[in-house]
This record gives structure tokens, sequence and C-alpha cells, in this order.
């Protein structure tokens, strides 16, 4: 489905709704549901019909009026915009507290995605060492020389804020090209490096903004 290529300016709110389509395409072909329309993807997902039905528009004829969509398209369709029809292989940086936790965090189940390194500095006494699961920590200094005789090109960083930018700017020379960040810090990157940003303090105050506006 080459001819349904987005365009760069897709809004964010689309954007982040593409993995919850993704998700419900797949679990659909799994349930051997072969079709379905905008309506009852609504209900299962919470999202009202009409932004769905202009979200998918946004790709161009994605299914056909009064037949609804095909699962198995719209699965491979999501999946190649999301990059799950390959193998994402990820680096994470930082293995204190929040890294630890990460790298036994099994998003390979169901996805593409897979932490095959990871790195923290000297001081670590786990650098040298791997996990239960045979992921390898290795020390930041090895980074460039690894990354570069490896296809990776992603990586999450769960150093602390002060390290962040620094690390950043090493592991963009290396050749990474997008990160997934949860450093509470503005990153600076190259226009060709994508950030995204998982910031836990913003998230909760969103939530307890949206507890007070209820109570009203
Ligand atoms: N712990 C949490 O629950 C949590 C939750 C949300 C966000 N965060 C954010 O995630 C980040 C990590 O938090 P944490 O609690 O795991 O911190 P931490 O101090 O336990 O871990 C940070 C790790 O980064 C390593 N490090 C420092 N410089 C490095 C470098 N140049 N290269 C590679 N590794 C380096 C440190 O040695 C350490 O092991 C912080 O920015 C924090 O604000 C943490």
């Amino acid at each position: 489905m080459t001819d349904h290529k987005p365009s760069k300016s897709l809004p964010k709110a689309t954007a982040k709704r593409l993995p919850q389509y993704y998700r419900l395409f797949k679990s659909l072909v799994e349930e051997n549901v072969t079709r379905t329309n905008s309506q009852l993807i609504s209900e299962k997902i919470g999202v009202d019909a009409a932004t769905i039905r202009r979200d998918f528009s946004l790709f161009g004829e994605l299914g056909r009026r009064g037949y609804g969509y095909e699962t198995k398209v719209l699965r491979d369709f999501f999946g190649e915009l999301l990059g799950q029809d390959q193998e994402t292989h990820i680096a994470l940086i930082g293995v204190g507290n929040l890294g630890r936790a990460l790298l036994h965090y099994q998003f390979q189940d169901r996805n593409k995605m897979r932490i095959t390194q990871a790195y923290d500095i000297s001081g670590n006494p786990l650098v040298g060492t791997q996990t239960d699961d045979g992921i390898p920590i290795y020390n930041i200094s090895d980074l460039e020389k690894n990354v570069k005789k490896s296809d990776i090109k992603t990586a999450i960083l769960s150093v602390r804020k002060e390290n962040a930018q620094e690390v950043v700017d090493t592991l963009v020379k290396a050749g990474i090209k997008g990160f997934l960040n949860f450093a509470p810090i503005r990153l600076k990157v190259p226009s060709d490096v994508v950030v995204q940003s998982i910031d836990l303090t913003k998230e909760l105050q969103t939530l307890l903004f949206f507890m007070n506006d209820n109570k009203q």
C-alpha cells in the first residue's frame, strides 16, 4: 500500500492514535474478524467515529463506503507506517533504576521492537555483564564502535537530565536517528533526528487537571 504514505504534516494527535489503530487491527485479525467499520472501531478504542474517519482520510482511500475496512489490509498498512513490518533493534542508555526496569520489559512479545544492547559508565557494576535474557551491558565508550557495526538507529534514554544532552550528542554522532527520552529536559538535536519524550510529571499534572475539571 505504498500509494498511501502519509505526509510529513500529519497532525500530532492523529500520529499518537496510530499505535491504537495498529493494535486494534492486529487483534481483530487474530480474532478472525475480516471486516469492520468506523462505528465498531470507535466502540473498541473509545475514539469517536468522525475522528477515526478523518484520521483515515488523511491516508487516502483506506476503505470503501458501505463496505468498511478490511482488517488485514489495515493491520499491514498501520504496521508498515509504524515500522512493525521489520525488526527494530534498540540501544538503552543508562542502566539505573528506570533503565533496569525497562531492560526487563518484554515489549518484544507482541511487537517487533527489541532492546539488544545497553550502556552505562564504567562506575556501574552492571557494565560488562548481561541480563538473564542475554542483553549485553556495555561501557558507553564502546557505543560509537558498536552502533556503527550494527543496524541500530534507535535509543531509549534513561540517564539523568544533567547527563542527557552530552549523551545525546555522542549518540547522534554515532548515527542514532531517534530517541525515546525519559529525562525531563528538552534535547537539542539536528533536524533529521526525532525525539519522543515521556515526562511522567507532565502526564500526572494533566491527569490532575482532568480530575479537577470533573469535579466542577
Ligand atoms: N526512576 C523513575 O521512576 C523515573 C521515572 C520517570 C523518569 N525518570 C527519569 O529517567 C532518568 C533516569 O532515572 P533513574 O532513576 O533511572 O536514574 P539513575 O541515576 O538511577 O540512573 C541513571 C543511570 O545513567 C547512568 N549514566 C550517567 N551518565 C551516563 C553516560 N554518559 N552514559 C551512559 N549512562 C550514564 C548512571 O550511571 C546511572 O546508572 C532520569 O532523567 C529521571 O528523571 C525516572
